[in-house]
């Protein structure tokens, strides 16, 4: 049931079942430095998970409820199969208030060994007959809380639909942070993203700043985030990095004072030692087919900083929140022992030299208004403002300096040598000169930010040369000339903003199913709206030589018969009646027939699978017949679709969780 990782720890890593007051089994995993993992079976919930100094990093309430059926007020609860109260089901679905069983023999992880290195447990929820009545869809959920060497918390889980029919479910993995003082946190990554305000019946708007702090209640979903989010906790000196794949938004929760005071199991004050961040998939919800499988990976840890002594040095509330919580040089020399432990203990990478010098070159020959930390003597990662390293510290894989004060154009070959770049933000400041060009080698780029510039000139003719994009934001500058009918090879791309440039010529005719947003809004475009572009609203392209059509604002691309790749047929009489009676017929019964089919082997699989979990998977069918089908959601998310919950992951995807920051992965899977 319960294995640590590796034969060398095996001795000293522990996993132990202890009964919690109300004699509910709690599982408790320990890795050998002293790191700990509480997961309670009520809920499958993970209560605590303390570093190798007995620290706790989750934020349970004084005021919890610690009997079951009440969630309890803090930790992990995992929201399933409904987040909130959108839908028939009590908020936040009833798995967080089940009693989940320990997973005697899970199926295995199949092609990667996620539990390397690891202590870890394996728990199980199916629904109940109650459970069945109110929510008529069986399911597996598989549940692998692992605690890394590094002290690092993984969550695997695994839902699979053992039903005849597909079923839908939103789900969160709603993580209460502990910390020290919400007035002190600040949460990055989310900029420029929509959410739905739950504090205002879920409208939808546009973050707007450039790191989101608190300042009163949030009740809100971020939607199609990148896959790194961190939280800054400026007084406790901690970050928390949240990395995610394959689920789409971002929960950020705290209740303030007003809504603390209304929670029975919560403290009237508490709201400032927590802070809820998961991922989610709650906008759009997930579908599993019959005998799909969805499967979710959360990988947590934390990077605590050299604690600086209050009294010396305590910066005020607001100038710790406008300031880089790294920039304190007090802290330089704990700061280098601490790297230096890194570096021999967890092998961490040393600085990326060469990105190093390449961003030196950047801003040394950019003049800006505001001053950056960017110190030769201090190490990137972790430490310069605006800059994200890889988890291994091998190379620079986001640059984000919105608001520098930058001007003049951006250096050649500078940022260009950043290759393993995927962000980059230099939006709201004063660049001037042509595009980049040479940051065509950055073939990694997904998100690029330049909005609120001075750029000038035309655009590169050939976008696929980032075939990554995903989100370009350019608007308010000065580009001019036509728009590339490169984007159109971007099959990734769900956001382009091109609105107020000089843009003129056509609009291209884009058939790019995953875009979600466009503004192409007051350039001099004319000629037509493409129909590939007609499902979205006429003000993206008003303030253009464009005059609009009837076509509806909202709908969806209309599919004419002209539309089809194959020639119509030209026989306008058609098939004579006896003919396609006959057609008619035929086809009922062969339908017919074959619904009946399904429905036996269906009914006849699921029984099977009931008894003997993983039959299908080992005697169903031949591995030929794996399907393994990359495709992307409306939202840009990567997902797969593979008979096999646990053998799809490509490998790159696997081996990037090591790192020494809070991550949170999410990655989906199928089964069929
Ligand atoms: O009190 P609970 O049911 O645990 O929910 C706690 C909170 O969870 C989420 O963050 C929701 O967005 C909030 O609206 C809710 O208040």
């Amino acid at each position: 049931m319960n294995r640590s990782g590796t034969a060398d720890q095996r001795a000293a890593t522990a996993v132990e079942v202890t009964k919690d007051r109300n004699g509910v089994d709690q599982v408790v995993l320990r890795n050998w430095r002293g790191a700990s993992a509480r997961v309670s079976l009520h809920g499958g919930q993970v209560l605590s998970w303390r570093t190798d100094q007995g620290e706790e990093l989750l934020f349970t309430s004084s005021k919890a409820i610690f009997k079951p059926p009440n969630p309890v007020r803090g930790g992990i609860p995992i929201c399933f199969p409904q987040f909130g109260n959108c839908g028939s089901l009590e908020q936040h679905g009833f798995a967080r208030k089940k009693i989940w069983a320990i997973d005697q023999n899970p199926p295995p992880f199949l092609q990667h060994n996620d539990s390397n290195d690891k202590v870890y447990t394996d728990l199980l929820l199916k629904p109940s007959e109650e459970d069945l009545k109110i929510w008529p869809h069986s399911f597996e959920f598989r549940l692998r809380v692992c605690l890394t060497v590094e002290g690092n918390l993984t969550m695997i889980s695994r839902i699979r639909n053992i039903n005849c029919k597909p079923f839908s479910f939103s789900i969160a993995f709603h993580t209460y942070f502990s910390i020290s003082d919400i007035s002190e946190v600040r949460v990055e990554g989310l900029e420029t993203l929509d959410y739905l305000d739950n504090l205002f019946q879920r409208e939808r708007f546009t973050e707007q700043g450039d790191a989101l702090t608190f300042e009163s209640e949030v009740d809100r979903v971020y939607l199609s985030s990148s896959d790194v989010i961190a939280v800054f906790d400026h007084e406790q000196k901690r970050t928390f990095t949240i990395r995610k794949e394959g689920l789409p938004d971002v929960v950020v929760w705290n209740p303030w004072e007003k809504k603390s005071k209304s929670m029975v199991d919560f403290g009237d004050e508490e709201y400032k030692q927590m802070l809820c961040v998961d991922g989610a998939a709650i906008e759009k919800q997930v579908t599993l087919k019959p005998g799909f499988c969805l499967r979710v990976l959360c990988y947590r840890s934390d990077k605590l900083r050299e604690r600086e002594k209050e009294s010396e040095t305590k910066p005020s509330k607001v100038k710790a929140r406008n300031s880089s919580f790294f920039a304190s040089m007090e802290a330089k020399h704990i700061l280098c022992l601490i790297l230096l432990v890194e570096f021999l203990f967890f092998q961490v990478n040393s600085d990326p030299v060469e990105d190093k010098q390449a961003l030196l070159d950047f801003v040394n020959n950019l003049p800006h208004s505001r001053s950056l930390n960017w110190n030769e003597s201090s190490p990137v990662c972790n430490n310069w403002t605006g800059v994200i390293c890889s988890r291994d510290g091998a190379r620079v894989i986001a640059v984000r300096l919105p608001g520098v004060g930058f001007h003049g154009p951006i250096p050649p070959n500078t940022l260009s040598r950043l290759s393993a770049l995927q962000i980059l933000s230099l939006r709201s400041n004063g660049i001037s000169g042509e595009f980049p060009f040479d940051i065509s080698n950055l073939k990694n780029l997904s998100f690029l930010y330049l909005q609120y510039n001075n750029l000038s000139g035309s655009l590169p003719v050939d976008f696929s040369l980032w075939p990554n994009l995903t989100i370009v934001n350019l608007s308010n500058n000065r580009f001019n000339g036509s728009i590339p009918y490169s984007f159109s090879n971007l099959s990734h791309l769900a956001a382009l903003n091109l609105a107020n440039n000089s843009l003129s010529g056509e609009v291209p005719d884009f058939n790019l199913p995953n875009l979600h947003q466009i503004n192409l809004s007051n350039n001099n475009l004319s000629g037509s709206v493409p129909r590939s572009l007609r499902r979205f609203p006429n003000s993206v392209f008003s303030g253009n030589n464009i005059p609009f059509e009837t076509f509806p604002p909202h709908a969806s691309p209309v599919v004419t018969p002209s539309d089809t790749p194959y020639p119509r047929s030209r026989n306008k009489r058609g098939l004579g009646e006896k003919t396609l009676l006959g057609i008619i017929v035929a086809s009922c019964v062969l339908g017919l027939l074959a619904f009946v089919f399904f429905i036996a082997v269906c009914c006849s699989r699921k029984k099977g699978e009931a008894q003997f979990p993983g039959k299908l998977l080992k005697g169903g069918m031949s591995p030929e017949k794996v399907r393994s089908v990359l495709w992307r959601s409306t939202y840009g998310v990567v997902v797969s679709s593979s008979m096999d919950c646990d053998s799809y992951l490509p490998k790159e995807r696997l081996q990037v969780i090591v790192t020494a920051n809070m991550v949170v992965y999410l990655i989906l899977v199928w089964r069929l």
